[in-house]
């Protein structure tokens, strides 16, 4: 071999904490397309998935629309719960009782409201009628807001139950984007409500909706559980009152679990980690968040099936500033999967990622898959609502440490303590409107995958053995060879990634 460039174990033992812009790959041999870059990965031990791509338990980033279209593109997201033990099962719940790789907004009345204004249909163009009013009950009838706008005034005055139309056509919620597809266009529906076994609807697909879908990107295999539905995780933390909430998550029907915390290296983490796997083993438990291999080595003995790395690299974080602990993110993820490769452990690079490559430097640094918040919190799927902030649209986005989020309905969990001084450890912003993931997740990947073949890694694996074996060569970026690197000397230019 030439003598050129680092290895990693060389690179990384010098005394400096690095993060993925510090460091450059240098490239290696192409010998394979791009598309013959396989980039299917682990979560856990035992979770498999097709994409590397994670969504941050983060109550702007995951909830049902983004677990839903997370697990559609072959990633997963883990549901925070920075909210009610019912609120986060709901979540998962519905996000299991879906094929589908979107959620749309659903609107319930009772057969004895009345629909007074036609603001009420929201965006959407039909009202669904049960008999509680609420999704729970089963489908008695709908209104589209044609018919209805038809209507004279005293008819309006009335009751839905006197012009619903009943006996709606619907498709049972067990089919996919293919089958849906396929009956709008054969029998030319405008839409059609998907409905459970127990005739309650579960999503609302539309003749546009199908059109939309069929413009964006072709979905590769999305992330199925042994019961053949979507992969949902959770997040829990280590307090008692997490126990309760864990036991109705299980039964909701997660596939994993993540135990949430920055500095995972506690007593109360070993804890909740040794009552999860003795309460049920055969979930999957995600520890952290670590980045020593020491804080790494104490959630190994515990057993766990996977490690979640970043502490103070989140694009929301003030972690370092305000406590003074945490590391470079690219530091971080090499030592910690140094040795949780020795233990067959996947890692989670968590935090930090704000482009296609910087997935690849977390990847190729030894980590299996990236927990992402600001990169997907822009998004359709996530929580939210867009508004505009200086002519741009924007989503808010905030750290689950930020005062914020600590005082929304979780005091107990933070503020109930005999800790009386709150300290924040994150911030509430706002990231610009991506549209939506199922399309820029895609051509993220494509960019990963083309990150992968210039480095000669045709798969997650054959870059992992890359790095251990040293053949990967690396060198830290000067602060000009950082400029350089980006667009410079410019006037003025717009970025485009796709
Ligand atoms: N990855 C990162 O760099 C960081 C992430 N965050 C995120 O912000 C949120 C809050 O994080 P943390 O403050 O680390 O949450 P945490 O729940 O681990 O800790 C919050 C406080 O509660 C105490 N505590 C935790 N478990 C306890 C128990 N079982 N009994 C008694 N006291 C207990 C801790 O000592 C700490 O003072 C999480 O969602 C976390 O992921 C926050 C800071 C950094
Ligand atoms: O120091 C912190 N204070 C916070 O309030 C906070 N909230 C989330 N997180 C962590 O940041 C990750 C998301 O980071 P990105 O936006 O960079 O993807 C997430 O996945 C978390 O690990 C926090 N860290
Ligand atoms: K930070």
């Amino acid at each position: 071999m030439f003598d050129d460039g680092f290895s990693a174990e060389k690179l990384f033992n010098q005394g400096y904490s690095y993060t993925y812009d510090d460091v450059i790959f240098l490239p290696g041999f192409i010998d394979f397309p791009t598309d013959a870059v396989n980039l299917s990965t682990k979560l856990s031990r035992n979770i498999d998935l097709s994409i590397p791509c994670v969504a941050s338990p983060m109550d702007t980033v995951t909830e049902t629309s983004m677990a839903v279209a997370m697990a559609a593109l072959g990633g997963i997201g883990i549901v925070h719960y920075n909210n009610t033990i019912d609120q986060q099962v709901d979540v998962v719940r519905f996000a299991k009782a879906h094929q589908f790789p979107f959620v749309s907004e659903l609107i319930f009345v009772s057969p004895s409201e009345s629909i007074h204004c036609g603001d009420e249909f929201g965006k959407s163009q039909t009202i669904f009628v049960t008999e509680t009013g609420r999704n729970d009950s089963s489908l008695l009838g709908i209104v589209t807001k044609s018919d209805w706008e038809r209507l004279s005034d005293s008819e309006k005055e009335g009751r839905v139950s006197a012009y619903m139309e009943v006996n709606p056509e619907t498709l049972p919620s067990s089919y996919n984007f293919k089958d849906v597809a396929g009956c709008i266009a054969s029998k030319k529906l405008k839409f059609v409500p998907l409905v459970n076994e127990d005739e309650q609807v579960v999503n609302l697909v539309t003749a546009d909706d199908v059109e939309r879908m069929n413009s964006l990107p072709k979905l590769g295999l999305p992330s199925l559980g042994k019961d053949g539905k979507f992969l949902v995780g959770a997040a829990v933390g280590t307090r008692e009152s997490d126990k309760e909430r864990l036991e109705h998550l299980v039964k909701a029907g997660i596939n994993v679990l993540v135990i949430d915390s920055s500095q995972g290296n506690s007593e109360y983490q070993i804890n909740m980690i040794k009552y999860v796997k003795r309460t049920y083993p055969n979930l999957d438990v995600i520890g952290g968040n670590v980045v020593t291999k020491y804080q790494a080595a104490n959630l190994i003995k515990q057993d766990v099936d996977g490690l979640r790395v970043g502490m103070g690299s989140g694009s929301i974080c003030t972690t370092q500033e305000v406590c003074a602990v945490g590391r470079g993110q690219a530091t971080a993820v090499y030592k910690v999967s140094s040795i949780a490769e020795q233990h067959g452990i996947p890692v989670i690079a968590d935090g930090g990622i704000s482009n296609s490559g910087h997935i690849v430097k977390a990847l190729s640094l030894g980590a299996s898959t990236v927990m992402m918040g600001s990169f997907l919190a822009g998004s359709n799927e996530a929580p939210g609502t867009y508004e505009y902030k200086n002519g741009l649209r924007v989503k808010k986005y905030r750290g689950m440490g930020s005062l914020e989020a600590m005082t929304k309905g979780s005091d107990a969990r933070y503020l109930g303590d005999t800790a009386k001084l709150k300290i924040a450890q994150g911030v509430v912003g706002s990231v610009a409107d991506k549209g939506s993931v199922l399309k820029f997740v895609p051509y993220t990947i494509q960019a990963v995958k083309q990150g992968f073949q210039d480095l000669g890694a045709s798969s997650m694996q054959s870059a992992h053995e890359l790095l251990r074996s040293g053949t990967l060569r690396l060198e830290v970026r000067t602060g000009a060879a950082q400029v350089e690197g980006g667009v410079h000397g410019l006037v003025g230019y717009e970025k485009k990634y796709f």
